[in-house]
């Protein structure tokens, strides 16, 4: 699944009417399917439906007709000017005898449901007068929004903020990163022929149906030596900072994701845990003989970080670098010697590296994780959301994961379980990009389940869960929980 932009959406339409593919079908189908969801989320609650007058509009109006028929109460207000499939769709609602108003006289009423299908794809330039305001009396009315592919004024502000948004044949960039804008999100294949929604060149969205292949396997015969074996290099002692609990985390992560055996390698005075651990006491940041086929660097490491990642390179396995290993010449180093690493940095981090601010980074988190992955020829993990992968040309923005991730040590269970997952033998990509989504997934079945408040240990514990939801193919491909 790839990440279109609204102009690549617009010309992937555009190939397909090339192709002879009527366009009214995409259009009758966009409806159809926002009606489905419309009834599930919302039953038959009396919809409010704001029509603009391009094709977004007239998804609106098809999905107007589709509520209609279902029994569900619907006013309908558009704007004037219908042309093309917008103007056939009208027609269709109006020979149900629908009135339908012009958006001026557009009021709102307790009870209702808004449909918003005033832009979509089409829009050019932020909203203006009538349609900021509009926009901005639809969200003060403090009635559910169902946005019909993109809630209205996207990217730009005044923006529609939705409760629900269904997205059309494929996520567009404001999807994932104007998430807030989105509220729940959807996705609905609408009949766009499947080739045309095949671009390479646009970044990854990571989806189950491309990540459950990498699942390493597990055969009858497994034995702890053969799965992957992880050691972990973190925690600092000194200055009265005891930074102890980041490298247990991390092992739990690793363990928790299905490493055979994890090495702990901790400053002495370091807490005997997890107890399945093999554990490596040490005074000063050096690297123990450890039968192992990944590390995990730096969590917790304060000025031992940088220290541990040097000398772990010396291992010439393959390496997460984490918090405190993240320095320009510790990536360098690995580059240089081509030892394979993942550098797993937040907006801050990053910001480090790159010389930028942690606000520049997070604004674009796609432009600054291709940066970092070019400037250190190394695989990133850009923490946030969304969570941005990248190596090389190639770019997967993370779909899982939820606000409630936001507490400490949830990242160096990451670094944890990404290293497993490189012991196990995967590339840098996939084992950044596989694991990132099970541990967003794993916060989101715990947020689903507790809501706020976890601790990053139960998202180690609920990795097995989440991993064991993607073997089995019941992930959903098109609902995005936040
Ligand atoms: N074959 C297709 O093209 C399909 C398109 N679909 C829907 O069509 C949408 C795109 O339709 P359109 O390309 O008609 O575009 P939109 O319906 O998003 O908006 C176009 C209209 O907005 C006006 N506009 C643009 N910028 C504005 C601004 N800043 N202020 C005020 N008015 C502005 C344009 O003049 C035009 O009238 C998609 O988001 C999707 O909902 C679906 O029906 C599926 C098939
Ligand atoms: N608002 C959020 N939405 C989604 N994921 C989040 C959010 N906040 C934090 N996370 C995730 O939680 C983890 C936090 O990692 P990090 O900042 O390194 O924390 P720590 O150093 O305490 O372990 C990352 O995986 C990040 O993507
Ligand atoms: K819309």
């Amino acid at each position: 699944m790839r990440l279109f932009t609204p102009e690549a959406m617009r010309e992937a339409d555009r190939k397909a009417v090339e192709r002879g593919y009527p366009s009214l079908l995409l259009m009758e189908w966009a409806g159809m399917k926002a009606a489905r969801v419309y009834l599930e989320l919302f039953g038959k609650a009396p919809a409010l439906v704001l029509a603009g007058k391009g094709n977004n509009g007239g998804d609106g109006l098809v999905l107007a007709r589709h509520l209609l028929l279902e029994g569900v109460g619907v006013r309908v207000y558009a704007a004037g000017g219908q042309t093309g499939d917008a103007l056939l769709a009208l027609q269709a609602l109006l020979a149900h005898g629908v009135e339908v108003g012009p958006l001026e006289e557009a009021s709102f009423r307790e009870g209702e449901v808004v449909v918003d299908a005033l832009f979509g794809t089409g829009l050019k330039g932020p909203l203006t007068d009538f349609y900021a305001e509009l926009v901005e009396r639809v969200n003060r009315a403090g009635l559910p929004v169902l946005a019909l592919d993109l809630p209205s004024g996207l990217p730009f502000s005044p923006h529609v903020r939705a409760t629900a948004t269904v997205a059309f044949a494929a996520l567009k960039t404001p999807h994932l990163l104007q998430r807030e804008a989105c509220g729940k999100l959807y996705l609905a294949e609408i009949g766009l022929p499947k080739p045309l929604l095949e671009r390479e060149d646009l970044p990854e969205v990571a989806s189950p149906e491309a990540l459950r292949p990498l699942l390493p396997k597990r055969p009858l015969t497994a034995h702890k030596g053969s799965v992957g074996r992880v050691g972990v290099l973190g925690g600092y002692k000194g200055e009265g900072l005891r930074y102890a609990g980041a490298p247990l985390l991390a092992a739990l992560g690793a363990y928790r994701m299905g490493a055979g055996l994890v090495h702990l390698v901790a400053p002495e005075g370091t807490p005997l845990e997890p107890l399945e651990a093999v554990f490596h006491p040490v005074p000063s940041p050096t690297l123990p003989p450890l039968k192992a086929e990944a590390l995990a660097v730096g969590m917790g490491g304060g000025p031992w970080g940088r220290a541990w990642a040097l000398k772990a390179l010396e291992a010439r396995l393959p390496t997460v670098l984490d918090a405190d290993a993240l320095h320009p010449e510790v990536a360098e180093a690995y580059r240089k010697a081509g030892v394979p690493a993942v550098l797993t940095p937040h907006a801050g981090e990053a910001g480090r590296l790159l010389g930028a601010s942690p606000e520049e980074v997070a604004k674009d988190p796609l432009t600054a994780a291709r940066a970092l992955a070019e400037r250190t020829g190394l695989a990133v993990v850009l923490k946030g959301n969304p969570t941005v992968v990248a190596e090389g040309e190639r770019l997967s923005v993370n779909p899982t994961g939820n606000p409630a991730l936001a507490t400490g040590g949830t990242g160096d269970v990451l670094s944890g379980a990404i290293a497993a997952l490189l012991a196990a033998g995967l590339r840098p990509f996939d084992a950044a990009r596989l694991g990132v989504y099970l541990h967003g997934l794993a916060g989101d079945l715990l947020a689903e389940e507790k809501g706020v408040g976890l601790l990053a240990r139960e998202v180690a514990e609920a990795l097995p869960r989440a991993r064991r939801l993607l073997q089995e193919g019941r992930v959903s491909p098109a609902f995005f929980p936040r």
